[in-house]
């Protein structure tokens, strides 16, 4: 046997005799309960210690071991804080996806020009990356709890502003204290929830976050079509609604614990045991609160507690690959054109044939709801598969399904119906539009939009007129400016997509695209980030990559039209599917395993160099193969 598993073995049988040992203390002194329970437990117990004697190897008595920490309870109690804890994320996913159908119902009733909109959209995934990057400092400081209370705290605030705002000024600041709350809770969540996870639960309960930001964006779509019906003042309740799981959260957290892991850093060990214990039920916390501490005074040792924690990151190598990891996963989440995606499902069903608004409201919340299915079975399979095959299988289907999003916006290219009549501007500002001889070109500007007939499914009597400035549902001028006129008269107008055969490629590349991003690259990379690095870099290493994660949000939804404008649609997709090519590159050779493993395990994992992770993984099956 290895040295390497026979320190197993004793490690595991260390672990048994400490539960037994507990065990046995509380039957003894009455404490476990019912005489019933207690008989149970023992029988449990006996299985273990005959399961202990067959066991032939070390990786049998380990399994023995797991399977014995695992038919342990763990506590509601546990489950109670993690929910708590994910309505940051609900928030996150609620706040970002909730705008985009206010917008709808502002800009009419203020008067929003572009620009403006752009400011309400983009100013709080500006103002959450900044807050994400302070958070990593608060987060040291004062404690994960403290943070999270911020974070409920604004917004609360930040979504009472919304709703009594009666300028779009005030409308700006509620959208930023909105978005500094999104960036606090996006990097403390994760870390806080992770913390208090028992290792075997730990993935799932960390992905249940991830499975609230994408609950908060189907919810916020469901209310977006809701109220979308109630012109006047629709979009104070869209605003406003966060209050309430924001001040639920904030009551909560008034009486949930601190962390545990943070408070031993901090020398508060009377009260972290307590917390611990509350957290870990009927189970031995001894051998986990020793290896916290041992840990932590390890860490010490090895790197020093002077300097920024950020420099002493990057010049200790495991650290340092830890955070390059981290960031590249949240770097790859977005380069991977998710936001994108989700932003423009509306245009892809009408491409579609989808020709409602309304009803492409509602289709969209049924693309967010897509997104927030899969997520769930993203949780179901994160303790099942492990992270690694989980984020390879997801971002490689990903990838099919962008070329096949892709395929779909070029053929319907190259059908693109052709313009054929070209009426005078009466207004004589000469615009762009009617200077286009394809629809696909027409479709690229902002500016126009296509009005045609239908002669069975062909397009005829086709112009690109300039879009009316107040709603994108009619033209500016000419035949299709009078909505219940053109209707009657069998016209159609088309903003943003070209009627084409093809339509169906894309929406079926949308399908699957989704299909297979929920799962893995949506929740994964907040997950490992939660995971991989020390106690003392937690905090930094946590803000970096979400600070990554939002400013690479910003970058790709910013650039979005204007990529699609250069390179054309199919193109802007085929670079989102060249940047998912190069994340599996980086995530074949870069992310480890961490399933399972206790958090102070997972330093180990970093101290060889990066791009050896799926040799090590190979050596590690090799080894226990051999010592069967
Ligand atoms: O993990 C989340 C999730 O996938 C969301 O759907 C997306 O909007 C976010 O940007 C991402 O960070």
């Amino acid at each position: 046997m290895s040295r390497k598993a026979s320190d197993n073995v004793e490690y595991t049988l260390r672990s048994l005799s400490n539960l037994m040992g507990e065990k046995r203390r509380r039957q003894a002194d009455g404490s476990a309960g019912s005489g019933a329970a207690a008989g149970e437990r023992s029988l449990i117990a006996a299985e273990s210690c005959s399961s202990l004697n067959s066991a032939a190897s070390g990786g049998e008595l380990e399994r023995a071991a797991r399977r014995q920490f695992q038919q342990d309870e763990t506590p509601g109690f546990v489950y109670v804080v993690s929910v708590f804890s994910a309505l940051g994320g609900f928030l996150f996913g609620y706040d970002t996806g909730v705008v985009s159908g206010a917008l709808l119902l502002l800009k009419r009733e203020l008067n929003l020009d572009a620009l403006w909109q752009e400011l309400l959209v983009s100013s709080t995934v500006g103002a959450a990356a900044l807050s994400a990057l302070a958070g990593g400092v608060l987060n040291g400081l004062c404690g994960r709890r403290p943070c999270i209370l911020l974070a409920s705290g604004l917004f609360t605030a930040g979504s009472g502003v919304l709703a009594a705002a009666r300028d779009k000024e005030t409308l700006l600041a509620g959208r930023v204290v909105v978005g500094l709350g999104i960036g606090v809770a996006s990097m403390t969540v994760p870390v806080y929830i992770a913390e208090v996870a028992p290792p075997h639960l730990r993935g799932r309960l960390v992905t249940i976050n991830s499975l609230f930001i994408t609950g908060g964006q189907f919810f916020a779509s469901v209310v977006d079509g809701i109220f979308s019906y109630l012109a006047k003042d629709g979009w104070r309740y869209m605003l406003g609604l966060s209050a309430v799981p924001a001040v639920i959260q904030f009551l909560g957290f008034l009486f949930l614990p601190e962390s545990p892991r943070w408070l031993i850093q901090k020398g508060q060990t009377q009260r972290a045991r307590r917390i611990l214990s509350q957290m870990r039920g009927n189970q031995a916390i001894d051998e986990e609160y020793d290896s916290i501490k041992n840990n932590i005074e390890e860490e010490e040792k090895e790197v020093g507690a002077a300097g920024p924690v950020i420099c002493r990151m990057l010049t200790y190598p495991p650290t340092r690959r830890a955070l390059i990891v981290g960031c590249g996963l949240q770097m790859f989440q977005q380069l991977s054109g998710i936001n994108t995606v989700m932003y423009y499902s509306a245009t892809i069903l009408q491409m579609s044939g989808v020709e409602d608004d309304r009803l492409a409201i509602w289709l969209a919340a049924l693309t967010a709801f897509i997104n927030f299915i899969f997520t769930l079975v993203g949780v179901w399979l994160v303790e099942r598969m492990g992270r690694r095959k989980l984020t390879l299988g997801s971002l490689t289907g990903t990838a099919v399904a962008l070329i096949i999003l892709a395929s779909g916006f070029l053929l319907s290219a190259q059908v693109s119906p052709r313009i054929t009549i070209n009426p005078p501007d009466p207004s004589h500002q000469n615009s762009t539009c009617t200077k286009y001889s394809y629809c696909s070109a027409c479709m690229l500007d902002p500016d126009c939009g296509l009005c045609y007939k239908l002669n069975k499914s062909s397009v005829v009597e086709s112009s690109c007129i300039p879009v009316d400035k107040d709603s994108t549902m009619k033209a500016a001028w000419g035949r299709c400016s009078n909505e219940t006129v053109f209707k009657k008269e069998d016209l159609f107008w088309a903003y943003n997509f070209c009627p084409t055969p093809y339509s169906w490629t894309a929406l079926l590349g949308l399908i699957l695209y989704l299909i297979f991003f929920a799962p893995g690259m949506g929740p994964m990379p907040w997950t490992v980030n939660s995971e991989i690095y020390p106690l003392w870099a937690r905090s930094t290493g946590n803000a970096c990559s979400s600070g990554v994660n939002w400013v690479f949000n910003v970058l790709v939804s910013l650039t979005f039209l204007h990529t699609a404008e250069y390179l054309t649609y199919y193109g802007a997709f085929l670079l989102y599917t060249g940047f998912a090519a190069l994340g599996l590159v980086f995530i074949y050779g870069c992310l480890p395993e961490t399933k399972g493993k206790k958090l102070e395990e997972i330093e180990s994992l970093f101290e060889s160099r990066l791009c050896t992770c799926d040799l090590s993984s190979l050596r590690n099956a090799n080894t226990k193969s051999y010592g069967k």
